[in-house]
């Protein structure tokens, strides 16, 4: 039996991180540095000595690229891919768009860290981190999840919000403990899978510098 593979990357830096702009289903490209990290985030799992059997991205732009150029750089452009918006990020609602210092101006700093890292404080119109889970976390049980158990060697790439929800269930993770879980563009997670699909180690492959 092979080993059970699930690696996690967040894309790489959008146009949107980088003018610091609530991003949400809104469909910025990368920058020029989002597509280094990328190719950097391919490059450290080719040296790990990985391969993918199965790729899983979400319905945005920012995100099906850094699978593009992961794969890419791995050598690996053949890879069956599946594209969901189950896998998109948190939708942002009313903020979508709007620049972040802005928004701590206006509605204060502690309100609008409760928006972006809370577990169940949804943004005006849009979605909690909770929200996030239950639209995330059937994709996972149903298509992802199979393919790792099958022994598939399996990569996601997708978004800071969409992966802290995937995140929260495979670590465990209270409600406090995922408000400090910040995910960096490009730096993909490793984890194996036990047969009970517990998690039974983790990797961190911090894109170097
Ligand atoms: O704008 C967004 O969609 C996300 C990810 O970039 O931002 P935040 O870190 O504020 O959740």
């Amino acid at each position: 039996m092979s080993e059970r593979i699930l690696v996690l990357v967040r894309h790489g830096q959008s146009e949107w991180n980088l003018k610091n702009l609530f991003t949400g289903w809104r469909d910025p490209d990368l920058t020029e540095q989002g597509v280094a990290e990328a190719k950097r985030a391919g490059a450290r799992l080719k040296a790990e000595g990985l391969t993918f059997d199965v790729a899983f991205t979400s319905a945005l732009t920012r995100a099906q690229k850094t699978l593009d150029l992961v794969l890419g750089e791995m050598g690996q452009q053949g890879v069956k891919t599946f594209r969901n918006q189950a896998l998109n990020e948190r939708d942002y609602g009313d903020l979508s768009g709007l620049n972040k210092d802005d928004a701590r101006a206006k509605w204060g700093e502690e309100q609008v860290h409760l928006w972006r890292r809370s577990y169940d404080v949804p943004p005006p119109g849009g979605e909690s981190l909770r929200d996030t889970v239950a639209r995330t976390l059937p994709y996972y049980v149903q298509e992802i999840l199979p393919a790792v158990l099958r022994g598939q060697h399996t990569i996601v790439t997708a978004h800071g919000n969409s992966l802290r929800a995937l995140i929260m269930v495979l670590e465990k993770l209270s409600p406090e403990g995922i408000m400090k879980r910040e995910l960096a563009t490009g730096a993909p997670i490793v984890y194996r899978l036990a047969a009970d699909s517990t998690v039974e180690s983790k990797r961190d492959l911090v894109a170097a510098a």
